[in-house]
């Protein structure tokens, strides 16, 4: 109160605040971007609450989104870790570095389309080995195991629970508000949280050593295949040939958190463009027409492929555009007070980037709920889409890293997809079409339930490929 008594600014609007509570009660348990969304209808693009004193501001336009984030990103400053962290993952994901794993992403999409084709029921966890699997080699040259076998990976299963564990997390976000609660004994009752975080504690560094350490065994043995840990770990050796404990560290932090950001992300994408298609076969049959004008019926794409592929490549956008699978971006914190409009926004104050909204605005993008990839395929105008690589992966210093991968990745399994199968929903017992789900989780990354549905090979070439891609395999094993 003083602070801002100094400065003589108004907050930025918003909802009235209680005392001591503040606006504690206007925040919804779930779908806060929503929410974010309507109160702009009343105080306009910049939201500001305060609950429990902990201010929070939410951005619902692009243009405000851009001033804030990109031009001022000095606002929101990062610390030396993740700092280096953004350099490690910048060398391996930065544009002219992915196209070096474009064959491992083909590679590992025949494996997905086999999955499909053979245990279509588990269709989710096909679509998902396939980003672990291509990060996993990118990070450890390490090759996951098939789902189809029903082998389970003991990485991927640790690195599942434990980015499932990161998500439950989020029920104790009451304890940034009440930190004192941290100090309850664990018999305490509700103090679950602490047995919890000393579980997570402990899968999180197993999850960040365990394959870590592996790759520096098979390092020692020569056998370890040239990847993000075997490169880090030669360009941070000291003078005796050893790397530092410290800088061991951050490799393998920096390692599991590409594994962790690139799953989700990547196969939450690649479930919603089923789902689109679920919900309009339309898509799919003009999609698929494309693909089979320009590569003939049968053939699978390749990257090369990609720039003769508009259509495709709109429903890439309208997948990221239509049902945003980080709708507030990640939370970030000012570090110092600042003054934005002539309305003060007080250091450490909680920035949410409203992307869901941004994204929905009806301005520009008539009929926001609409699946409709032909917006993307209009001519460029002022008030036309935003691309939606400019606000779905971040602004600023903080923007994802990892979004020419994941572009790349969500191409090539979309349209390898398409053009093999023919996916429709599947009837239930009484003949009757069974409605897809839309039930997402409301956690930060967003997960996409599996609906019930039927993959149909659309020709016995792209079998044939499949199949002799699944016999070379078992040769080659
Ligand atoms: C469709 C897929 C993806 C989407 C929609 C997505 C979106 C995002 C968003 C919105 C952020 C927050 C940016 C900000 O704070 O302003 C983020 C951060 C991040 N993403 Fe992604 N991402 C995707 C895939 C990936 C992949 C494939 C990787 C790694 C290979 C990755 C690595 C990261 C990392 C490490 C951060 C944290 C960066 C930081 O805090 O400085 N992401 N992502």
């Amino acid at each position: 109160y003083l602070r801002r008594r100094k400065h003589g600014l108004p907050y930025p609007p918003g909802p009235k605040p209680l005392p001591i509570i503040g606006n504690a009660l206007d925040l919804p348990e779930s779908h806060l971007w929503l929410k974010a969304g309507e109160w702009s209808k009343t105080y306009g693009d910049l939201v500001f609450l305060k609950a429990f004193g902990q201010p929070m501001l939410f951005i619902n336009s692009y243009d405000i989104a851009f001033d804030l984030l990109e031009r001022r990103s000095g606002f929101l400053p990062y610390g030396e870790r993740m700092r280096k962290y953004r350099a490690m993952f910048h060398k391996f994901f930065q544009p002219i570095v992915v196209p070096e794993y474009h064959s491992i992403m083909e590679n590992e999409v025949l494996k997905m389309l086999r999955g499909l084709r053979e245990d279509p029921e588990q269709y989710d966890k096909h679509v998902r080995r396939f980003p672990g699997a291509v990060v996993m080699k990118n990070v450890y040259g390490y090759e996951v195991k098939n789902v189809v076998k029903n082998e389970n990976d003991p990485y991927v299963a640790m690195g599942e629970a434990c980015i499932s564990g990161a998500f439950d997390v989020e029920d104790y976000l009451f304890l940034d508000f009440f930190p004192w609660m941290r100090f309850l004994p664990e018999w305490f009752p509700g103090a679950s949280f602490i047995g919890e975080g000393k579980k997570m504690r402990k899968l999180s560094r197993a999850v960040q050593f365990d394959a870590h350490n592996m790759t520096k065994e098979r390092m020692k043995k020569g056998e370890a295949p040239i990847c993000m840990t075997t490169v880090l770990l030669e360009d941070h050796k000291e003078k005796d040939g050893n790397v530092s404990a410290e800088e061991d560290l951050h490799i393998a932090s920096a390692s599991a958190i590409a594994y962790a950001a690139a799953v989700d992300t990547t196969a939450s994408t690649i479930m919603t463009f089923i789902l689109a298609v679920l919900e309009d076969q339309e898509i799919q049959r003009k999609g698929q027409e494309e693909l089979d004008r320009v590569l003939g019926k049968g053939c699978l794409p390749t990257f090369a492929d990609r720039e003769s592929l508009p259509y495709v490549q709109a429903i890439c956008y309208e997948v990221i555009r239509w049902e945003p699978i980080l709708p507030l971006g990640l939370v970030h914190a000012t570090s110092a007070d600042d003054v934005y409009n002539g309305q003060f926004i007080p250091a450490g104050t909680m920035v949410f980037g409203n992307t869901w909204h941004i994204l929905h605005d009806p301005v520009r993008f008539p009929e926001p709920d609409a699946f409709k990839p032909e917006r993307w395929l209009e001519p460029e105008s002022e008030h036309g889409p935003i691309p939606v690589h400019k606000v779905a992966f971040g602004f600023g210093r903080r923007i994802c890293p990892g979004r020419h991968w994941a572009d790349n990745a969500v191409f090539i399994a979309i349209a390898s997809i398409l053009a093999s199968f023919n996916i429709e929903r599947a009837k239930d017992a009484n003949g009757m079409l069974i409605q897809p789900t839309h039930n997402y989780s409301a956690k930060t990354v967003r997960h996409l339930d599996p609906s019930k549905c039927v993959f149909t090979p659309r020709t016995s070439k792209v079998v044939d490929t499949v199949r002799m891609y699944s016999m070379q395999q078992r040769y080659e094993s």
